[in-house]
């Protein structure tokens, strides 16, 4: 692994780790696995939510066996801070037509539901052949809407994590492990 920034280049801002990068790769490793599996002869567009969803995209492709087509769409719900405003808007849309495709959206995590439940909603509106989910991390705690990933990622408690893709405030996003950050970030944080 190249020069990713880990937990202890920012131990001051770190309260403990969440999920280390083992855990993360081995994730990553038994679900590739599965879909190129599950896909194997079919076509398949994979779509990744941005911007948590980039790193959680980029190493499931590259631990598939399989061909795919990739794409991304930008939505977001939670603007700065660390609760979801409950409304998901696209702000860069897909560049293909996903009408007759076997699409599988990538996220970093799912936390309350909205946005894979949102934007999956969507994808069956504009017609694609069939529409899976695949989340890295899951916060079952939080759940408003009752949506569970088809491929299940990493449990995790109902704490605001940061790090592979997980931003505060845009930060963090390229930690290569899951960390909570100490509150004394939150605080010093108002308009930076
Ligand atoms: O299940 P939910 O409660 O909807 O939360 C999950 C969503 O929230 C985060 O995105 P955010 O809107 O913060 O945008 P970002 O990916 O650019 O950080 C995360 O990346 C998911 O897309
Ligand atoms: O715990 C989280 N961290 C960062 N972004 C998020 N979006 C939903 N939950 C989270
Ligand atoms: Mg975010």
């Amino acid at each position: 692994m190249m020069g990713l920034m880990k937990i202890s280049d920012i131990a001051d801002q770190v309260e403990r780790e969440l999920v280390s990068r083992e855990e993360i790769d081995r994730k990553i490793a038994e679900t590739a696995k599965q879909i190129s599996h599950d896909y194997a002869g079919r076509d398949l567009l994979l779509v990744g939510v941005l911007k948590g969803a980039a790193s959680t995209l980029v190493a499931l492709a590259d631990a598939l066996s399989i061909d795919v087509e990739i794409d991304y769409v930008k939505l977001s719900s939670y603007g700065a801070g660390t609760e979801s405003s409950g409304t998901v808007t696209v702000r860069n849309d897909l560049s293909c037509d996903v009408r007759g495709r076997n699409v599988l959206v990538v996220e970093d995590i799912v936390d309350t539901g909205r946005t894979l439940a949102w934007f999956c909603k969507e994808l069956d509106r504009r017609g694609a052949a069939s529409v899976e989910t695949f989340a890295l991390f899951d916060k079952p705690a939080r759940r408003t809407i009752d949506f569970h990933p088809k491929y299940q990622g990493i449990l995790i408690p109902d704490v605001f994590a940061v790090g592979f893709g997980l931003d505060y405030a845009e930060k963090y996003r390229n930690l290569d492990s899951v960390a909570v950050l100490k509150p004394s970030v939150y605080s010093k944080e108002t308009n930076a």
